[in-house]
C-alpha cells in the first residue's frame, strides 16, 4: 500500500450531470511512468481533470498517498504534489517568459532550475509567451507546472502538433524526469509514442478502462490492443 502513490477507485466524474468517466479503478505506484491512451473524446483530458479536482465527481474514492483527497480544490491538490502540463498549454500570452515562470515559483523553486532543463527558455526569457513557437510553448508549460514541485506530474497530449525534434527533447526530458524519481502520467493519443515512455499502458474507450497491460508486453502485441479501441499503429 505504502508505494501506491496516486489511487481512483470506482471513479464516476463528468461535467454537471454527465457523467464522462464510468467506474475507473486505478493505482499507481510511486515512480511509475503510466501512459493513457484513447481515441478523440473518449475522456483522457477529463480523467486527469478528476485527478486535479475539476469536474463534478459523482462517486468513488481519489486517494494521494492513502489520504482521500476528493473534497479538495485543485490549489489543495496541487499544493499536495499533483502537478498538471494542460492540452492547452498553461501560459499567459502577454506575459513574458521570465514573468510567466516568476508567477509559477513555489515550495522554495528557482528560475534556474527551469533554464537549466529549458536552455531556450533563458535564451527566450524577455520575450511574450505569444511570441514563443508551439514547441517553446510547451517548454514554458512544462517548466511552469514544475516549478510547483510536484511529485506527480499530469501530461496532457504534450507532444500534439510539435516537430519531430521537439517531441524527442521533450521526451528526453521526460524521461530525465522520470529517472529522478517524479511519478509521471502520460495522456496520448498514439500508441507508438505511448510505448516510448511507459512502463504501463492503460486504454480508455467511452470513458471506461477497456485494456490494461505493461508496456513490454504490449509492444509484442499491438494488434490486440488496436483491436480493443481502433487505434492506428503509430
Ligand atoms: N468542459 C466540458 N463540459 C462538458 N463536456 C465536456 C467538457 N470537456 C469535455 N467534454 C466532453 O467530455 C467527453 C470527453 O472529452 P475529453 O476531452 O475528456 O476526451 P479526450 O479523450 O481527452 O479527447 P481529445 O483526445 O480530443 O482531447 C467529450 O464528449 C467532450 O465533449
Amino acid at each position: 500500500m505504502s508505494d501506491i502513490l496516486l489511487e481512483l477507485d470506482g471513479v464516476v466524474a463528468g461535467y454537471g450531470d454527465t457523467h464522462i468517466i464510468r467506474n475507473v479503478s486505478i493505482r499507481i505506484p510511486k515512480g511509475e511512468r503510466l501512459a493513457i491512451v484513447g481515441r478523440n473524446g473518449v475522456g483522457k483530458t477529463t480523467l486527469l481533470s478528476t485527478i486535479m479536482g475539476q469536474t463534478r465527481q459523482h462517486a468513488g474514492s481519489i486517494k494521494l498517498r492513502g489520504a482521500a483527497i476528493d473534497t479538495l480544490a485543485s490549489h489543495q491538490r496541487a499544493r499536495l504534489g499533483i502537478g498538471i502540463v494542460p492540452q492547452t498549454r498553461d501560459i499567459f500570452g502577454s506575459l513574458t517568459v521570465e514573468e510567466n515562470l516568476v508567477a509559477g515559483l513555489r515550495n522554495g523553486s528557482t528560475l534556474e532550475e527551469a533554464y537549466d532543463l529549458f536552455p531556450r527558455l533563458k535564451e527566450r526569457r524577455s520575450n511574450g509567451g505569444r511570441q514563443l513557437s508551439g514547441g517553446e510553448q510547451q517548454m514554458l508549460s512544462i517548466a511552469r507546472a514544475l516549478l510547483g514541485k510536484p511529485e506527480i506530474i499530469l501530461l496532457d497530449e504534450p507532444l500534439e502538433g510539435l516537430a519531430p525534434v521537439i517531441c524527442e527533447m521533450l521526451m528526453d526530458v521526460f524521461h530525465k524526469l522520470a529517472d529522478q524519481g517524479h511519478t509521471i502520467v502520460l495522456v496520448e493519443q498514439h500508441v507508438g509514442l505511448a510505448l516510448k515512455f511507459a512502463e504501463r499502458v492503460i486504454a480508455l474507450d467511452q470513458g471506461k478502462i477497456v485494456f490494461e497491460e505493461e508496456a513490454a508486453k504490449l509492444a509484442a502485441n499491438r494488434t490486440e490492443l488496436d483491436r480493443f479501441i481502433g487505434l492506428s499503429a503509430q
